[in-house]
């Protein structure tokens, strides 16, 4: 499995490469890239157990002076502590601009050490080698970065584009199954609001609960489509001014729920499924797509084995008030990304608090 995409952009431009066993090139493919000297890998302990010393190896052998930073797993240590121990490696290892970063992790090591690069110094090299089907498919393009603070999901962040995004699937034969389905969350995501042709054929696979039910064509399929979506839509709205908004579908709900839950008993992937199904039957009480389209995006969800229903510890109160602390609220109101057809959405700020009530009130 080998391919690669370019991401063009006004200022800058890289490639996502997707290569199996390709984990070994990390160093002659960051080398290829431009860099040299300097490499702080950040990482967390399963990930570092399992993959770390073929990627110092590959970059010490490719000539690369190397140090690393291993933090605690998990999205309760998405914060700004945690960039500040990646921030003292980088002192006590005299990281320089031209130095690099490179996260091997999931999206959680990916969205800090962006950020981490993109303040050290004012901004250094970040190479993104994603270890999860999420980072892989989503977390590690398009380069938004940053950590969450206690009243809300990501809202310190900075865009910071990466200089080279290395996906190897190979790695994903040690993610838990639980992970697994988080990712498959976000391609859902791509098939409703991008790309048709994936919808379909998640909908014809027979099973998507686990990497072992996914031939490596339709795996490869998954990873090449996701990718290019999220390629696509980032060339063409690197800041998120508009189009961007898309890939925020069945995050609005998403984030609260994450937020709410303390960022420790319902993962990104889940939050978003949950969101999505609250999207859809959002878009279909306001007419905007056919209750046949929901189904059929309800089915999906199911054959991946996401949750579907709100956690029961949440009220919809609650809920509503942490929609107002959403990223895309403008003048006040909140908006949604809704689903137009399979293969577009649109972004409203006509969502009532009624019609969102309504919908919420059958999802527990
Ligand atoms: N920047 C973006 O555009 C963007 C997009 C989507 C999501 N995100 C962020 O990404 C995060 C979610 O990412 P995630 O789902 O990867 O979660 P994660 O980074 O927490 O990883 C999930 C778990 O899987 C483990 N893991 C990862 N790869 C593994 C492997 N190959 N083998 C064994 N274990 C492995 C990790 O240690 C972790 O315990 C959230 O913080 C979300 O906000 C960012
Ligand atoms: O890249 C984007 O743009 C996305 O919205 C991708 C999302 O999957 C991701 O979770 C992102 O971090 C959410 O964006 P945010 O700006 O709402 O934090
Ligand atoms: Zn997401």
């Amino acid at each position: 499995m080998k391919t690669v995409i370019p991401v063009e952009l006004p200022q800058t431009q890289y490639d996502i490469k997707i290569a199996t066993d390709g984990l070994q090139y990390l160093g002659p493919w960051l080398a290829a890239a431009g860099k040299a000297g300097k490499v702080l890998l950040v990482s967390n302990p399963a990930i570092f157990q399992h993959y770390g010393e073929t990627a110092l190896t590959s970059l010490t052998e490719a000539g690369f002076e190397v140090s690393q930073c291993v933090l605690p797993a998990g999205e309760q240590y998405k914060t700004l502590q945690s960039i500040e121990k990646i921030h003292s490696v980088a002192f006590d290892h005299h990281l320089e601009r031209s130095s690099t970063m490179v996260a091997l992790g999931g999206g959680v090591i990916g969205d800090m050490t962006g950020f981490a690069a993109a303040t050290w110094l004012r901004g250094i090299a970040v190479v993104q080698v994603p270890t999860s089907l999420l980072a892989m498919v989503d977390a590690a393009i398009g380069g938004k970065t940053g950590v969450n603070h206690p009243q809300g999901k990501n809202l310190i962040g900075a865009f910071h584009q990466p200089s080279l995004v290395l996906i190897d699937p190979s790695v994903l034969s040690t993610l838990p199954e639980r992970e697994f389905r988080a990712g498959m969350a976000e391609v859902i995501k791509y098939g409703i609001i991008w790309h048709e042709g994936l919808f379909h054929q998640l909908e014809q696979a027979e099973r998507l609960d686990q990497l072992c039910f996914v031939s490596e064509a339709l795996l490869h399929d998954i990873l090449k489509h996701s990718c290019q979506a999220k390629a696509d839509v980032v060339s063409q709205d690197e800041k998120e001014a508009g189009l961007r908004a898309i890939l925020n579908y069945g995050h609005t709900i998403g984030h609260a729920i994450e937020s709410l839950t303390g960022y420790k008993s319902v993962n990104h992937g889940e939050a978003v499924g949950i969101g999505m199904v609250a999207a859809g039957a959002i878009a279909t009480t306001m007419d905007l797509w056919p209750q046949t389209a929901t189904d059929r995006q309800l089915a999906i969800i199911q054959k991946t084995n996401l949750p579907t229903k709100l956690p029961a510890t949440l009220n919809i109160d609650a809920i509503l008030n942490a929609l107002r602390s959403d990223k895309k609220v403008k003048s006040g109101k909140v908006r949604f990304v809704l689903p137009k057809r399979i293969g577009e959405a649109c972004v409203t700020d006509q969502v009532t608090d009624d019609v969102i009530r309504s919908v919420l009130e059958t999802m527990f």
